[in-house]
């Protein structure tokens, strides 16, 4: 039988081609953000087409509404930047982070996926963008070490094996915490990790199991792998407060020598190491779930309606894009509770990226009910409903079918109130809204606020109690899976010959001191799990993993492929080098060389469990 030995140019960190490789393909991977901008493109002609149909006087007021935030942000101190986040996003080929800190925490390999991120995302204040998204680093506990040791007690000489298996490593689960409202936390924290499992102990003392991390999300937040395929299903969609799943499961802890312990081999001198816990990096998406959301132009009244009806406590002033994020907000009235969700003003031609844009609009896709509050002092508040109407449509046409209750605001101004009776009768007649679905109302003095809070529960109620619907079909595992049986001879054998190119004497030069420029690499989830859970500080251990690679029929594999004589293997993190020399003095020789070169001491007593060969 032919042996392959751990390399005498090093094992572990020194060379990892394998892992190279296995991330490759992430390299590559084609992030959803393309999916969103090609549908985005679709949309726009069609917005094109309809857009002429619409209110020409609606363009008038955005521009107006635009000056106006300008010139109040300039006055504010602002840097003059400010001006950018109302024009319309350029599409860009390099567009910076999607959540604004990812990339101090990802910079080894999320560059690929944010070029790749929607265009007009660059342009949203950085508040928002963290609001509503976020890239977090998860790794779940690694096992414990198993432990080799012998029974020591007086009068008894020789005490068997005791050494105890270690403890199983954390996993990592989201929870939905009620009390979170945004992503916003992320920015603070980015890297998740839960605790290892103790190492297993002499007399039999296995190590405790680690203690689960807990994530808080917000309800609504969907969790995808960082390189998910499209057609992946996301690992979790939460929606209701306690709701959990599991992101990342713990690596089982290593068995101690205890384990080992069989008819034939009564003193085994090995143990395995704790199986590494799972990490990824995982997008975290946000869709705030609320019962009813209010919409409208920028300075309608939005967030002052919303602070009137319910405790939370917005952000108001006199100038348009006062909200950069959404503000949920809950109404107790009739002991009934209701949620309420005020997001960003929108501008017609928001679809192309005008103000800040519509990707907000999907904290209100989960909403079964909209407010639209029109601006009452406006020039043309119709013309204003009809360019937020389209705007719903152009985000989604499900929007749009969604039931809605219209506030005339400001009616306590004569701007706004002069203008009721012409404005309600263009909208009953002309558009054809029911004249019971229109309210005037003044947010700032309270007039009329009553009744519509009292239509929007009227309509929730007829409308039957809240469904739940998950808009996706992610995992959500609720329970940490049994352990997989990964069989070791599931696995695949390829050559990378470097001997060509580098003019290298490659075959003919057969001398095993000559450093070999064939490297094979043997993958398989199976075969890398056994490699990183052996403990190669025992020499058993080394033996056994000889016997499995011969069993698995990965020796006979690499044989096929024609490895020779001081060829690298590539097992998981580690590099062995091929020896054709079967002999168990050989694989011993190479054993010491390589606890040698790592600078580790050879393990075990002389007396017990056996003399150490010398
Ligand atoms: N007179 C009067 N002023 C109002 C009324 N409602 C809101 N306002 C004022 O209108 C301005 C804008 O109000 P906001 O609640 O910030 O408007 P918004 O729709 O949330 O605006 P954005 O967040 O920028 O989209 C503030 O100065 C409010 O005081 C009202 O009923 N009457
Ligand atoms: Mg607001």
């Amino acid at each position: 039988m032919q042996s392959i030995l751990p390399s005498q140019h090093g094992c572990r960190s020194c060379l990892q081609p394998s892992a190279l490789r296995r991330q490759s393909p992430a390299l590559v991977a084609v992030p959803s953000g393309n999916v969103a901008s090609t549908s985005y493109t679709a949309l726009t002609a069609t917005a094109n087409s309809n857009q002429a149909a619409s209110s020409s006087a609606g363009s008038d007021w955005s521009k107006r509404l635009l000056a106006v935030a300008n010139n109040k942000r300039k006055k504010a101190g602002g840097n003059g930047t400010a001006a950018d986040i109302f024009s319309p996003a350029k599409p860009s080929s390099r567009t910076s982070s999607s959540s604004g800190f990812e990339d101090d925490a990802d910079n080894l390999d999320a560059d690929e996926s944010l070029t790749s991120m929607e265009p007009e995302r660059k342009r949203i204040p950085a508040e928002m963008r963290c609001f509503d998204t976020a890239r977090i680093y998860i790794k779940a506990g690694d096992g414990g070490n198993g432990c080799v040791a012998f029974h020591r007690e007086k009068y008894v000489e020789h005490g068997g094996p005791s050494g105890g298996t270690g403890g199983r490593g954390g996993n990592v689960w989201a929870v939905v915490d009620a009390d979170l409202n945004s992503l916003s936390s992320f920015r603070g924290q980015v890297h998740f990790r839960a605790e290892g499992g103790v190492n297993g102990q002499g007399s039999n003392c296995d190590g405790a199991n680690a203690e689960d991390l807990l994530v808080p999300v917000p309800a609504g937040t969907i969790i995808r792998r960082k390189d998910a395929e499209e057609d992946e299903p996301p690992l979790a969609e939460l929606l209701r407060p306690g709701e959990r799943a599991l992101l990342a499961t713990g690596g089982r802890g290593g068995r101690g020598n205890f384990s080992f312990k069989t008819a034939r081999e009564r003193a085994p001198t090995i143990a395995e190491k704790g199986e590494k816990g799972e990490e990824l990096w995982v997008d975290l998406e946000l869709k705030v779930v609320a019962d009813v959301g209010i919409i409208g132009v920028p300075n309608a009244g939005k967030s002052t309606l919303l602070s009137v009806i319910t405790a939370a406590k917005p952000k108001i002033a006199n100038y348009p894009f006062t909200t950069l994020v959404p503000n949920l907000g809950v109404c107790e009235m009739d002991y009934r509770t209701t949620v309420f969700a005020d997001v960003p003003g929108l501008l017609e031609g928001a679809h192309e990226g005008l103000g800040l844009g519509h990707e907000f609009l999907r904290h209100v896709q989960r909403c079964r009910l909209l407010v639209h509050v029109i601006d009452g002092t406006s020039p043309d508040p119709v013309g204003d409903f009809n360019a937020i109407n389209l705007e719903l449509e152009l985000f989604n046409p499900d929007l749009v079918e969604k039931p809605q209750l219209i506030a005339y605001n400001k009616v306590d101004l004569p701007d706004s109130g002069d203008f009721w009776e012409i404005v309600r009768e263009q909208l009953t007649e002309e558009l054809g809204v029911q004249a019971e679905r229109v309210f005037p109302i003044s947010a700032a003095t309270g007039q009329g606020v009553m009744q519509l809070v009292r239509a929007v529960r009227g309509v929730l109620d007829e409308m039957g109690p809240a469904q739940v619907t998950y808009e996706t079909n992610a995992l959500n595992q609720t329970s940490v899976p049994a352990r997989r049986n990964i069989r070791v001879d599931d696995f695949t054998v390829s050559l990378e010959d470097l001997s060509s190119s580098g003019g290298f004497g490659g075959y003919g030069g057969s001398s095993s001191d000559a450093p070999s420029k064939r490297i094979f690499y043997v993958e398989g989830e199976g075969i890398e799990r056994f490699q990183q859970m052996t403990n190669w500080d025992y020499y058993e251990a080394v033996r056994r993993f000889q016997r499995v690679l011969e069993v698995s029929g990965i020796n006979g594999a690499l044989r096929a492929k024609g490895v020779r004589q001081g060829d690298t293997v590539v097992i998981g993190d580690m590099e062995f080098s091929w020896s054709d020399d079967k002999s168990d003095a050989a694989v011993y020789d190479g054993w010491v060389r390589d606890m040698k070169d790592r600078g580790v001491n050879r393990q075990g007593t002389a007396r017990w469990p056996r003399p150490n060969v010398a």
